[in-house]
């Protein structure tokens, strides 16, 4: 298949002026293929929401978004954001250029957005194709509004139903006993399924108020013609089943399973299943069977309640699937599906971690979010000229693996300053989708498995496919393996070169050969889709069931660890087990200690207060001591005086005595000296004297 590449004009506009000039994509949107076909880049569509009265009184308003025209958008860095600062240091550029399919800023109506964007979509859908609308920003940009809108404002979804019931007009089908089975099939249901159908649609009715619903006819305009409605001769109808789901941490959540909204009951997540031709189904997935936009209202209402009953709105996407059964004689012959996918935003990841390896560093992976833009480069890579075919990771996350229709992306941003980082990342994602290729109404992709190239089934001129059930189907076959159908244009252009007589038999020869080599190839091809159909299906059961041991092992390793922690704690119990009144005895001693240790820490505390007391008391004793020295010395010297005065006197006596023993002389008067003498020899011997301390040394 001839591919057409992608003119990127980043390199040149990168560095033109002052200006960051990337994510410029080309201009042209579409190409003309040879033979007729058109490309096309995914469109991508970009929504501005208006600034809401709280936004203009915190000053949000910093003009970071420019609308240059319904094509290109500037995003300019306000002060403070990190791109602003990382700009500062000379890393990267302020001011981003982006171009979408087409902007719609704030002041652009509901049914306006729907008329643009979902139109060509929803045409194909009712057609048969496939759709798939992707809306994708940060928190609060309006991504909800957008998809669900309000009563009085209805979003794409609510349209789009309304569409489809304003196209099936009278050839609703009644019966709910044909209903949607793997991913593009579908079962009868005997009578007491239908009645469990029946009581699983009136239980969710039940829980839904009335009065609040968010999908109403009365504030939508009629459509524009979409498609040829069918004819009242024809007795083709149709059945529309709707399905609300969600992936979390790679787990998908089934957003209409009443148990849900009892918040005591833990959510059980659904398997991704292989349907055996290769296409991804959520195995027991509800699909609710829907007459009126009313009832449909009633089933999103009972999703979104289920939705803020989880824990945690973060990474979290959402997806609404409408599933439009086209039945002619009591048979399904057509069927198609649209998906609404409400991505959650990166930044709901980590506020500073962006698209790409660097999310993945992050330890926080949006994995459906990281593996969709790892698909999307992949594919934008392939399409480039001189790029080496990448692998394209789809199977590598649930969404992924569930949507490989055509898609397109509404990308919804805000214009506040504060979050304007969140919204430069989100432009950059967008970016690259809109640099994919979508080529025949199907994203163009590069199978990651051989056996994903078998899948689809070959469908003859009348559009029914080729093997039924596991059976080729040979007068389908026959009518498939007519000479214009397995000739292409390059074969005819071939044979208008050989429009020599000469040739012409050779060429004729040539034909019948190659014709017959493709009729060989054909078949062998079927018989290998068949083999290959069966293999896949019986791996897919014997993965089933191989995890359905695998739960049950691990349930019994489970049990068994757990009995094995018990016994091992009753036997610690055992070991450790003390008699009641050892135990009270083992107490009464631990008190008493704790007591005595009590006591002896008080009396420690005495005993340092009496050893202070002690101390201090010394060196009064000592001061007193060195005091009384003093004191004694003096008293020694009085004494000593004493002493030396009793010698004196005597001697004097003596003195005196041999004085009177002389015959009386004529005395003088001498009285006064000598009472003197005698005063003083007297006065101290009536002084009490002290005895002498001998043992000096016994002071303290
Ligand atoms: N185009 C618009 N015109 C007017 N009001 C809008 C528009 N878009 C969004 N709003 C309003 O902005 C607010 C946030 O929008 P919405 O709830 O749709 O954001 P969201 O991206 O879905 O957020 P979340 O991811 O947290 O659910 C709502 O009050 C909504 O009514």
């Amino acid at each position: 298949m001839s591919t057409v590449n992608l003119t990127n004009e980043d390199s040149e506009s990168m560095q033109t002026g002052e200006m960051d000039m990337t994510y410029i994509s080309t201009s042209s949107q579409q190409t003309e293929l040879p033979g007729g076909a058109e490309q096309q880049t995914m469109r991508v569509y970009l929504r501005v929401r208006p600034f809401s009265k709280e936004e203009l009184s915190d000053k949000e308003d910093q003009d970071c978004v420019g609308i240059e025209n319904s094509q290109t958008v500037t995003l300019n860095a306000p002060k403070g954001s990190a791109n602003m600062k990382s700009s500062e240091k000379g890393i990267g550029m302020s001011l981003h250029k982006f171009s979408f399919s087409q902007i719609f800023g704030p002041e652009r109506m509901q049914s306006e957005l729907f008329e643009a964007t979902v139109k060509s979509q929803m045409s194909d859908f009712l057609d048969g194709k496939n759709a798939l609308l992707f809306s994708y920003g940060v928190t609060n940009a309006g991504k909800t509004y957008t998809i669900q809108g309000t009563p009085k404002q209805p979003g794409i979804l609510p349209r789009v139903l309304d569409a489809t019931f304003q196209y099936m007009g009278g050839h609703l089908y009644d019966g709910m006993d044909l209903k949607p089975y793997l991913r593009n099939d579908a079962q009868y249901l005997d009578p007491d399924q239908v009645k469990q159908e029946k009581s699983a649609k009136a239980a969710i009715f039940a829980s839904v108020k009335e009065e609040c619903e968010p999908l109403r006819s009365s504030g939508l305009e009629s459509c524009s013609a979409l498609t040829s409605n069918p004819t009242e001769a024809d007795s083709s109808q149709f059945a529309l089943w709707v399905a609300f789901f969600e992936i979390y941490n790679e787990c998908v959540y089934d957003l209409l399973q009443s148990s849900l909204c009892s918040k005591s009951k833990k959510r059980s997540s659904l398997r991704v299943c292989d349907d055996g031709a290769g296409n991804s189904y959520v195995k027991d997935l509800r699909w609710i069977n829907i007459h009126t936009l009313g009832e449909a209202s009633k089933v999103l209402q009972f999703g979104n309640k289920n939705r803020s009953a989880a824990a945690t709105k973060m990474n979290h996407h959402s997806i609404f699937t409408i599933k439009l059964l086209k039945i002619e004689d009591s048979t399904v012959t057509r069927i198609s599906e649209f998906s609404l996918c409400d991505l959650a935003g990166s930044e709901r990841c980590n506020k500073t971690k962006t698209f790409g390896e660097r999310l993945k560093e992050a330890g926080n992976i949006n994995n459906s979010l990281l593996i969709l833009g790892k698909c999307l480069t992949a594919l934008r890579n392939n399409q480039t000229e001189g790029m080496k075919n990448s692998y394209i990771p789809f199977r590598e996350s649930k969404l992924t693996k569930l949507f490989q229709a055509e898609a397109s992306m509404i990308v919804n941003i805000n214009q506040c300053a504060s979050t304007y980082d969140e919204t430069l990342h989100v432009m950059k994602f967008s970016a690259v989708a809109k640099q994919v290729w979508v080529h025949n109404d199907v994203v163009q992709v590069i199978p990651d498995k051989p056996l994903k190239s078998l899948a689809p089934c070959l469908v003859g001129h009348d559009g029914k496919p080729l093997v039924k059930n596991g059976v080729i189907d040979t007068q389908a076959l026959e009518s498939f393996l007519s000479e214009e159908e397995l000739l292409d244009e390059e074969d005819e252009a071939n044979m208008s070169l050989a429009m020599q007589n000469e040739l012409a038999n050779m060429i004729e020869s040539l034909r019948t050969k190659l014709l017959a080599e493709r009729k060989r190839n054909l078949v062998q091809e079927m018989e290998i889709r068949n083999e290959m159909g069966n293999a896949i299906r019986q791996i897919e059961e014997l993965k089933e069931s191989f995890g359905e041991k695998l739960e049950n092992t691990f349930e019994i390793y489970k049990d068994a660890i757990r009995e094995h922690a018990y016994q091992s704690a009753m036997n610690n119990l055992e070991d450790d087990y003390v008699p009641l009144d050892e135990f009270i005895a083992e107490q009464d001693k631990v008190k008493l200690i704790i007591s005595l240790e009590k006591r002896l820490k008080d009396m420690n505390v005495t005993l340092q207060n009496a050893r202070d007391g002690y101390l201090e008391k010394s060196s009064e004793l000592d001061d007193l001591q060195r005091s009384s020295k003093d004191q004694t010395e003096s008293m020694e010297e009085i004494l000593w005086q004493n002493v030396e005065n009793d010698r004196e006197i005597t001697s004097l006596k003596s003195e005196l005595a041999t004085l009177s023993q002389k015959p009386p002389v004529q005395l003088k008067p001498k009285r006064g000296l000598l009472a003197n003498i005698r005063d003083a020899v007297t006065s101290p011997r009536k002084t009490t004297r002290t005895p002498r301390k001998t043992d000096r040394t016994a002071q303290p």
